[in-house]
């Protein structure tokens, strides 16, 4: 079906949000629908992680729309957060539970009954090959093991919209590829699916559609075939540096090393 036709899963209007006086949304208008992988990209500050925790409902005092499952989430209604999950860049885990403990208690949060919770956490973790860890301390887990234990907390519940930000941080080569797969068959099911992450190669390969935003704004909204047309032939890391006006990278590192190598003899 057109996705003219379609009722977008999300829709943004008009989104704008400032901190302490500084604007840091100017008005994202946006539609996302069932099924898509979206890259969301942008340089440090653009304000990715402000948009994402607004939809999560964790900021308020924005101005504009921001409709989830047809519905404004300014209603009050926290229902829709049952449909959602959420890998954050960096996650406050707990760590004095066991991988065990966290994940039937996150799976329980999002209302699961406790043993199905529990079952399907020690099945996800056999297959990210942490079976062995399931009963250890968060505390004392490698920060890749860390990061697939957040990845199934995210998980456990079947949400429809996953919010991802770099969640293949810290994984090996092997895990990078499942997870890469995984995320393309839970889109192929209509799952939704927002990809912040700052490697570029990933997001192009991965994405169905990218959206750049740059100091609070949409410069860039396409599937990476169309922006190489519409903007630059090329790769999407050139796409980039192009809309946001950051060519000056080696003079940039040649002041850098410049400035280390400044010291008192
Ligand atoms: N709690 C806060 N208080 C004040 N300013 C904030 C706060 N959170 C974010 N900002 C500011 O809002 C702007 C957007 O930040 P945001 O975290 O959304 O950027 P981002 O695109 O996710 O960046 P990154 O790629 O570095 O994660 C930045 O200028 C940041 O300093």
């Amino acid at each position: 079906m057109p996705e003219s036709n379609r009722e977008p899963i999300i829709s943004i209007q008009g989104l704008e949000m400032n901190y302490g006086g500084k604007q840091v949304l100017k008005g994202i208008n946006l539609d996302v629908y069932e099924g898509q992988i979206i890259g969301y990209i942008g340089p440090n500050g653009a304000g990715k992680s402000t948009t994402v925790k607004i939809m999560l409902g964790l900021i308020k005092g924005y101005s504009g729309r921001v409709r989830i499952f047809g519905k404004d989430i300014s209603d009050g209604e926290v229902e829709y957060k049952a449909k959602i999950g959420y890998v954050p860049e960096i996650a406050e885990m707990y760590d004095s539970l066991t991988a065990q403990e966290y994940l039937t208690f996150v799976g329980e949060l999002y209302g699961l009954e406790r043993r199905l919770a529990d079952h399907k956490a020690q099945r996800l973790m056999e297959q990210f090959g942490l079976e062995e860890v399931y009963f250890n301390r968060i505390s004392s887990l490698s920060k890749g093991m860390r990061q697939k234990v957040l990845l199934i907390s995210s998980l456990l519940h079947n949400p429809d919209i996953l919010f991802l930000d770099e969640p293949l941080s810290g994984l090996d080569a092997n895990s990078v590829m499942v997870v890469k797969e995984m995320l393309a068959s839970l889109a192929a099911e209509g799952k939704t699916i927002f990809y912040s992450s700052h490697i570029m190669e990933v997001v192009e390969k991965i994405s169905s559609r990218i959206v750049l935003l740059n100091e609070g704004n949409v410069v860039a909204d396409g599937s990476f075939e169309q922006l190489q047309e519409q903007l630059h032939e090329g790769t999407l890391e050139e796409i980039f540096t192009e809309l946001t006006g950051y060519h000056e990278h080696k003079d940039t590192a040649a002041r850098i090393v410049s400035i280390v190598k400044e010291v008192q003899r």
